[in-house]
């Protein structure tokens, strides 16, 4: 059994590529970063160090390596023959790999098994956009994609810091993991692949997921570095932070307990062991990281905007999530290109017009006016 992975990162390697390869997956690893891939090429195993209580390492082994910028026919090949594809990329780059996985598509033997395509991203109905892009890539083709593919959407979770860069290839994560797919685009045949959770309905464990590990997630960055805090586990230590991320965590799961029906104590449960997974200090984890891309973590369907927009439209409290925006817009951070955006369209917008361009939400929404003041401020 075969699987190429795209993105051979921190995710990539500390977890989707150690749960293909503990299924029995021989793993062929696709990443644009030529020097990861030379170094992934002439290994033969890596270590994935799992810190925090009952952390192991595991080593991974009979993997391969392609550097899909420049051999591109070797991945079409790779494709054609694969068993599953899977990206851990970033949602905004999965556009750019539709094309070579539509043309592994096509490429596959007529009487071939179908591929299943799975899309590991943070973010609601990852695969159903790749899916989308593969199509159009494929052009006057596309009914043969869906001939030849199960796209399923998935959610994960574990987080995975950036790493040393004297690991070399090894990762330190910590020790949770979840990966759980859809298990209804495969019509009962899902892929043996004993780390993932296959479920009828995938909708409410990406929403919890995004909503609350990734909501608090990112308080705890944008409020630690507005404090002054580099590494996630000190920011969280401090009580103002926690606070906040609390209380934020709290509004999120309203929302999730009224729309999905959760169990609220279940619903507490599961918050309280992220609160704890957010306290690890043997994770060197860094605000930085965490809030990386702040103009993604601020668009429509992500972990503020996402929530806060349908608790106001339940006439629900937003206040929390609304000043964990506030701390959000103080994140300056020189080498991430969107913080440097985020602070231009801070000084070269109206508040309103901020809230429009940024947020997507429309003047007349009633998450809207809360936004605006929350722009306006000092
Ligand atoms: N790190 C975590 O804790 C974590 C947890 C759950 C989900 N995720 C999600 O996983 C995804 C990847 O995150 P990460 O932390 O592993 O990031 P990362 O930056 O460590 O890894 C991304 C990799 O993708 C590669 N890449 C970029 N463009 C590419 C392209 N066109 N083709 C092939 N490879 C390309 C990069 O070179 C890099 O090696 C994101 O969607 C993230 O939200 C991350
Ligand atoms: O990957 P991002 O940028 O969407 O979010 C940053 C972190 O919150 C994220 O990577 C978490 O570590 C991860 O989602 C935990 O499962």
């Amino acid at each position: 059994m075969k699987a190429v992975h795209f993105g051979a990162g921190n995710i990539g390697r500390g977890f989707i590529g150690l749960l293909l390869h503990e299924a029995g997956y021989e793993v062929v690893f696709a990443d644009v970063n030529a020097d990861l891939i030379d170094a992934i090429g002439s290994a033969d195993s890596y270590d994935v160090h799992e810190v925090g209580e009952g952390g192991r390492t595991k080593t991974v082994t009979g993997f391969r390596a392609i550097n899909s910028s420049v051999d591109e026919d070797a991945l079409v090949r790779e494709i054609a023959t694969a068993d599953i594809v899977t990206t851990a990329i970033g949602p905004n780059v999965l556009r750019f790999v539709a094309p070579v996985i539509a043309k592994g598509l096509l490429a596959r033997e007529p009487d071939a098994s179908r591929l299943a395509v799975m899309a590991c991203e943070n973010a609601i109905s990852a695969t159903d956009i790749l899916a989308a892009e593969i199509r159009s890539a494929a052009g006057e083709r596309s009914s043969d994609v869906d001939a030849r593919a199960v796209f399923a959407n998935t959610a994960v979770d574990r987080i995975v810091p950036g790493q040393d860069p004297s690991a070399g290839i090894d990762v330190t994560v910590e020790t949770f993991c979840e990966w759980v797919i859809e298990s209804g685009p495969f019509a009962g045949s899902v892929p043996e692949i004993p780390g993932a959770t296959f479920v009828d309905a995938l909708g409410p464990y990406i929403e919890r997921k995004l909503y609350t590990v990734n909501t608090g997630h990112a308080t705890a960055a944008y409020a630690g570095f507005a404090a002054g805090h580099g590494r996630i586990a000190e920011s969280f230590a401090d009580p103002a932070v926690r606070d906040l991320v609390e209380r934020v965590l709290r509004e999120t799961s309203a929302l999730l307990v009224a729309k999905h029906e959760l169990d609220p104590s279940q619903q507490d449960a599961y918050r309280e062991k992220i609160l704890a997974r957010f306290a690890n200090d043997a994770l060197p984890d860094t605000v930085v990281r965490v809030g990386r891309q702040p103009l993604r973590k601020l668009s429509r369907n992500e972990r503020f905007i996402g929530p806060a927009a349908q608790l106001a439209e339940r006439g629900m409290l937003t206040d929390d999530l609304v000043e964990a925006v506030g701390l959000a817009l103080r994140f300056d951070v020189e080498e991430d290109p969107e913080s440097v955006e985020l602070q231009k369209l801070r000084r070269e917008t109206t508040p309103a017009e901020f809230v429009g361009k940024v947020t997507g939400l429309p003047a007349d929404h009633p998450l809207t006016p809360s936004l605006v003041q929350v722009v306006s401020a000092p």
